[in-house]
């Protein structure tokens, strides 16, 4: 089956754009725990525009108390991999994210930071947290992971998402399908995401062995729209055959 990690930065940046603790992100990630998410994911950024550092400590804790996983998103800056060093989340997404940017738009290049991604790799993996790359569909040296140490890749689905509902569609998702199997030749686990919604992933997900989906900007704005408890329904159904 494939794992659906709520990704609760929207429900940070609410609580950020007022001084108090609400909304409360760690009161939400349980409701999405109880409803039948299979994991939390946050990707604080350099500026803690939506997620802090101080957010991993909680949501570790939490989801320890559930028995599901926390993945930690981010780019590997000195202070991002002290708090992911001393809150041991189950897995860490490496994303190549410059301190300015708005949201993720790329992967890596695998070749380029081969040396760099290693030595991350080889400080994490001893500590018990999976080591995922956040990568292109079209990265041809997608395999090269694997030897730099990750336990996965994420897939940045956004260029799927743009293609949805139009007539490159099936192109690119056969794309995408391509690219999760070589990962997976290599002996590398799949991730995805990045404007994954309820429209666009079940199609998704018919590509095989997909071990996780992270979902966060559009799942908030369902939650608004179809309330929560029909939202995460609406995902449970979408994934429980996967
Ligand atoms: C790596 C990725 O695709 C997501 O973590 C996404 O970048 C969410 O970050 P924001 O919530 O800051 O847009
Ligand atoms: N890794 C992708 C993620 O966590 C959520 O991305 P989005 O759904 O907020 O675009």
């Amino acid at each position: 089956m494939t794992a659906l990690s709520v990704n609760i930065n929207k429900i940070a940046l609410i609580r950020n754009s007022r001084g108090r603790n609400y909304p409360d992100v760690n009161y939400f990630a349980e409701r999405f725990l109880q409803l039948g998410a299979s994991g939390i994911t946050l990707h604080p950024r350099p500026d803690q525009r939506h997620a802090r550092y101080q957010d991993v400590v909680e949501l570790k804790a939490l989801c320890d108390r559930y028995q599901q996983p926390l993945n930690v998103e981010g780019y590997p800056t000195p202070d991002f991999l002290a708090v992911v060093k001393q809150n041991r989340p189950a897995q860490c997404t490496l994303v190549p994210d410059d301190p300015q940017q708005v949201t993720s738009d790329h992967g890596w290049d695998l070749r380029q930071h081969a040396e760099f991604l290693q030595q991350i790799c080889q400080e994490l993996t001893p500590l018990g947290i999976e080591v995922s790359l956040f990568v292109d569909y079209d990265n041809a040296d997608i395999a090269l992971a694997k030897e730099i140490g990750a336990a996965r890749v994420e897939l940045y689905t956004e260029p799927y998402a743009e293609a949805f509902g139009t007539a490159d569609e099936e192109a690119v998702w056969q794309q995408f399908a391509r690219a999760a199997q070589l990962a997976q030749q290599a002996g590398l686990g799949v991730n995805a995401g990045h404007d994954l919604n309820l429209q666009n992933l079940p199609r998704f997900v018919q590509i095989p062995n997909i071990l996780e989906v992270s979902i966060g900007h559009a799942l908030i704005v369902e939650c608004l729209e179809q309330g929560i408890e029909a939202t995460m329904q609406a995902y449970r159904q979408i994934l429980q055959s996967k």
